[in-house]
């Protein structure tokens, strides 16, 4: 079977994307990285890419009249390049309904918390881990799921849990769920690109190989 070709939208640093350029290259993922786009210019992870030798763009909202043109633009660059699997890897912006029924079924998207828990419009980022922080919860940690019409509403995948010590900052609290979270968008990747994960319904079941 082909590699799975992956597009990957970014905002930021682009660890988690940093993390799927090396289990590609190592073998551990049966996927091909065939465009990377950023709705920032300043993301370093668009320099990753570049470094990795995968085509990474910057394309500008302010070039758009609309969210949904802006997303209709996705799609075209995305179907240009046949994509199949779309990975949300730090993209902090909400996808239209056009783009989610164009891939439905086919968008992952990591978050740093454990869904249903401080996540949906306003929560990215170390905003997510302040909520954390400022409720007082024991445990947090990480959560990889598809992506449906909702924001952090669809389907889970892969989640898996961090102990909140009394002495955590937001800076400690990132740390440490950003080493699960590179961790689980590799498994689910890799497990997507095998065809291990069946959708039914709200659930995600993991074919056992
Ligand atoms: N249709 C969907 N789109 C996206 C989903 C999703 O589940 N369904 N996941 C998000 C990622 N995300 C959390 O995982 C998320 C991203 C952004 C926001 C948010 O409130 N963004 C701000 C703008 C932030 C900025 O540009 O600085 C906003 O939209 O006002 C919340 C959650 C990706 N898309
Ligand atoms: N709601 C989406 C969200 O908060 N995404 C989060 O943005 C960070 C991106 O880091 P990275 O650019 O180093 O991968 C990650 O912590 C990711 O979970």
């Amino acid at each position: 079977m082909s590699p799975v070709k992956i597009g990957v939208l970014i905002s930021g640093g682009g660890t988690n994307l940093q993390s799927i350029i090396d289990n590609i290259k190592n073998g551990n993922i049966d996927g091909e990285i065939k465009l990377i786009i950023s709705n920032r210019k300043e993301a370093y992870g668009l320099t990753r890419g570049k470094d990795a030798g995968i085509e990474s763009i910057y394309l500008d909202r302010k070039l758009f009249n609309s969210e949904e043109e802006y997303n209709l633009e996705l799609i075209k660059e995305f179907k240009a390049r046949n994509v199949e699997l779309i990975i949300l890897a730090g993209y902090l912006r909400v996808l239209s309904k056009e783009l989610i029924e164009e891939f439905n079924g086919r968008i992952i998207n990591i978050h740093p918390s454990l869904i249903p828990s401080f996540c949906g419009k306003g929560y990215y980022g170390e905003k997510v881990h302040q909520g954390v922080l400022d409720y007082g919860v024991k445990i947090t940690g990480a959560t990889v799921h598809f992506v449906d019409e909702g924001t952090d509403t669809g389907p889970i995948i892969l989640q898996e849990i961090v102990y909140v010590d009394s002495e955590d900052t937001v800076d400690t609290l990132k740390e440490k769920v950003l080493k699960i979270e590179h961790k689980l968008l590799v498994q689910a990747v890799k497990l997507y690109c095998e065809g291990s994960l069946i959708i039914e319904r709200r659930k995600v079941i993991i074919k056992q190989r």
